[in-house]
């Protein structure tokens, strides 16, 4: 059996589950690929570290440079992460001629139109299975299982470290400091957590996996992202006891007039499948016009089930090598003839033009007309209320300043679902609720998802 030689990037949590995945399974794998598929080189800053994990047999150096060009390199990996170095390895690979694998989300979600057209130029593949939902083979299912659909949208869990930290603080009443240190020890966590709790991370793959569904570019710069480090315990709670739960979701929707790419928490009925989707596993939801709604769970970080990911794409790439290059899945599902064509008539629309409904909190005095006085601005608008809920407002200095300032007065809560409405307008209703005197904080607004 001719063997694929591979030059490994990076030998952190990815990269050693990697590894060590590899060197379990490896003659099951080769079988599967038709080649024996061998780690040969691996870069890594922490050579120490390296050594440590792959022994004396496998060639570790510093400089991940010295490795993209080798001759005696088939296929690079990149688990390096980040839009620096490993944007520079990633393109110098290809101008060798190299195949690569990579997890990198961030460095595909900005700067993909420059990499996949420079792989295609070379005729080499650029692989990244891991980079969206970890160990779910979501990218073969959208390019490869679903083609013959009109996908209609996608939403998904799809960052580990936020639904970790919301299951978390949920079932256990633990703090969200708490709990994100748990989350990077575990290794789900980005390098710089931010990503994760800001929803940077989700709208990487949110944006990936809606250049796949649609036939549209990587449009990173175009996503709405929004994470959770503005959620209150309180609107958790409030939420459950409406029948919902609220998760990170990353949507990509096609409309009439364009793309809504977002990322915000969202409130999901409880009844779904994916509202009971805990810590750190994701699941994705399609829905295909022939097809009808489909679920992908499973693991969405962590190193054994990211390698699953890394590893499927190299034995792809191995049963290919030798192949002609037009025989290879197009990297982002549309042929590339036909991308141009495909986009320009679906802009990403702005936030204001999203269409969807809202679970909204005022803190409000508590006296006779002002529940009226809301319900009216919202049906001038054109807002209709799907179902509303009064309650006692007893936790006033654990989410809102202003509102403590007003401690003395008998005050309520009046948590209101609305039915879809263009989000410009819930907006202007919002702006004339929050003038009534009888609103004494700033009105929590959370997007609800029904997902059927
Ligand atoms: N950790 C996870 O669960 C997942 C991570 N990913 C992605 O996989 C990639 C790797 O992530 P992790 O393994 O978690 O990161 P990590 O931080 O654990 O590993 C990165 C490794 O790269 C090495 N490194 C840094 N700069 C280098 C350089 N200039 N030359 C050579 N080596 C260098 C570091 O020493 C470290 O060993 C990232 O793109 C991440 O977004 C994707 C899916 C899941
Ligand atoms: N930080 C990411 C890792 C996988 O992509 C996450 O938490 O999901
Ligand atoms: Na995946």
């Amino acid at each position: 059996m001719t063997s694929i030689r591979v030059g490994l990037l990076g030998i952190g949590t990815v990269g050693a589950g990697t590894f060590n995945v590899l060197k379990r399974n490896q003659a099951e794998i080769g079988r599967r690929a038709g080649r024996d598929i061998r780690i040969t080189v691996v870069a890594d800053l922490d050579t120490e570290r390296a050594r440590a994990i792959v022994g004396e047999d496998v060639e570790v150096v510093s400089d991940a440079r010295q490795v993209i060009a080798r001759p005696d390199v088939d296929v690079v990996i990149e688990l390096i992460g980040g839009y620096g170095i490993a944007k520079t390895l990633v393109l110098g690979a290809i101008e060798a001629g190299k195949h690569v694998v990579t997890a990198n989300k961030a460095l595909l979600a900005v700067h993909g139109t420059e990499i996949f057209a420079a792989a295609a130029r070379k005729g080499v593949i650029v692989a990244y299975e891991a980079a969206v939902a970890g160990g779910i083979p979501i990218i073969k299912a959208l390019r490869e299982g679903l083609a013959a659909n009109r996908i209609n949208w996608v939403a998904g869990i799809i960052n580990g470290t936020t639904n970790f930290i919301l299951s978390e603080m949920r079932d256990k009443g633990l703090d969200f400091a708490t709990v994100l240190k748990e989350a990077q020890q575990l290794g789900y966590a980005e390098a710089d957590p931010t990503f994760d709790i800001e929803g940077v991370d989700a709208a990487h793959k949110i944006t990936l996996m809606s250049a796949i569904a649609f036939g549209i570019p990587v449009q990173f710069d175009k996503a709405y992202i929004e994470g959770i480090t503005q959620l209150h315990r309180p609107d958790i709670r409030y939420a459950e006891q409406l029948g919902y739960r609220i998760k990170l979701l990353g949507i990509a929707k096609r409309t009439e007039r364009g793309i809504e790419l977002r990322v915000h928490p969202s409130l999901v009925p409880t009844k779904r499948l994916i509202a009971s989707v805990e810590g750190a596993m994701n699941a994705v939801v399609v829905h295909g016009d022939a097809v009808g709604t489909t679920l992908y769970y499973g693991q969405g970080a962590g190193a054994e089930p990211t390698a699953s990911a890394v590893i499927a794409d190299l034995v792809d790439i191995a049963r290919l090598q030798g192949a002609d290059v037009t025989h290879q899945v197009p990297a982002l599902a549309f042929q590339s003839s036909t991308l141009s064509a495909a986009s320009t008539d679906l802009p990403v629309l702005p936030m204001s033009e999203i269409t969807t409904s809202y679970y909204l909190r005022a803190r409000v005095l508590d006296e006779a007309g002002v529940l009226a006085r809301i319900t009216s601005i919202l049906a001038d608008a054109g807002i209709s209320v799907d179902a509303l809920l009064q309650r006692e407002a007893d936790e006033v200095s654990e989410f809102n300043q202003e509102s403590e300032a007003n401690a003395a007065l008998p005050q309520t809560d009046l948590i209101i679902l609305t039915h879809d409405s263009r989000e410009g307008t819930l907006n202007a209703a919002l702006e004339q609720i929050q003038q009534l005197p009888s609103v004494l904080a700033p009105i929590v607004r959370i997007r609800k998802e029904e997902l059927n």
